[in-house]
């Protein structure tokens, strides 16, 4: 079993809608494995907890903390915008970290936050990668994709308007190109994204690891962000609304535009919040 003791407290936070299990693993010891075992049961809706992520803290020795962010079917991913401003929101309210400003390691490297209650502002690690204008086919239809990684690897399609994104099969085409064969072997998230205006665009995401569509994914934000920017069609801030209808803003150095696009300060903005405390039972970790 993942967990040794009976209960286990844990905090369900959502942030924007992406919504996580967090929990304090610096004296559970939790390993590894049993975190995306625990991740893949306890993330189940309706059987569990259910959520789109784990996110284990752990002690660092030279940051204030380090973390572990597994998906929901228990795939370990290196980094999770959402999931970043939910763990360091837990670790100030648990008093893991007193100071509002703290920094925090993950697989993808260290992260800055800053606690603006109930927003949290992370310095995103450098992303990389960029590969703009890719043409690629599924079932007969061709895609224009663009591809970065901002923690974790994204897609991004644009869409010319609303109307085009809300009829979108999100869930059939995002998985579409989640599997495509160009981004294996470690497949991809999957952004379909409208440029609304200079400074406001509208995504809608299907994530690795979750296999669903999400309400909201913040590397997906900022990968959107920055490759419109690379396209000259968007300047920081931007305003990205998302799935759940809450904003996050992502805020950049204005890069030169063109595949080299090298960007820098990259910042991710939003709402992370408590929705309840509790115990998890491990009873409901039994298949
Ligand atoms: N599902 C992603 C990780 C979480 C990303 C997303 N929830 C975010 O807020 O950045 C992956 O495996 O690449």
């Amino acid at each position: 079993m993942p967990v040794e003791n009976e209960r286990t407290r844990f905090l369900k936070m959502t942030g924007s809608g992406n919504d996580f299990i967090v929990l304090d693993n610096r004296a559970q010891g939790i390993s590894p494995e049993q975190g995306r075992e625990l991740a893949r049961l306890a993330c189940r809706r309706k059987l569990s907890v259910g959520a789109d992520g784990l996110i284990l803290i752990e002690n660092d020795p030279e940051v204030d903390f380090r973390w572990r962010f597994f998906n929901a079917d228990g795939s370990e991913a290196e980094m999770c915008g959402n999931g970043a401003r939910c763990a360091a929101r837990f670790a100030h309210i648990k008093g893991i970290v007193a100071k509002s400003r703290m920094s925090f390691r993950t697989l993808a490297g260290i992260i800055e936050a800053e606690i603006k209650e109930p927003r949290v502002k992370i310095r995103m690690t450098p992303p990389h990668g960029l590969e703009p204008d890719l043409n690629v086919e599924a079932e007969q239809r061709s895609f224009r994709l663009h591809f970065i990684n901002t923690g974790v690897p994204h897609v991004v399609c644009f869409l010319e308007n609303d109307r085009a994104l809300e009829e979108m099969n999100v869930f059939h085409w995002g998985r579409l190109l989640r599997h495509h064969r160009r981004f294996q072997p470690a497949g991809s998230n999957v952004n379909f994204a409208l440029v609304e205006d200079a400074n406001h665009m509208a995504i809608r995401t299907y994530e690795r690891g979750v296999e669903d569509e999400t309400l909201a994914c913040g590397t997906g934000s900022i990968a959107s962000a920055l490759v419109a920017a690379a396209k000259g069609m968007v300047q920081s801030p931007v305003e990205v609304r998302t799935r759940s209808g809450e904003t996050l803003t992502i805020y950049f150095d204005n890069p030169s535009t063109g595949a080299a696009a090298e960007f820098s300060q990259v910042y991710l903005e939003g709402d992370a919040k408590v929705v309840y405390e509790a115990e998890l039972w491990k009873e409901t970790l039994r298949e």
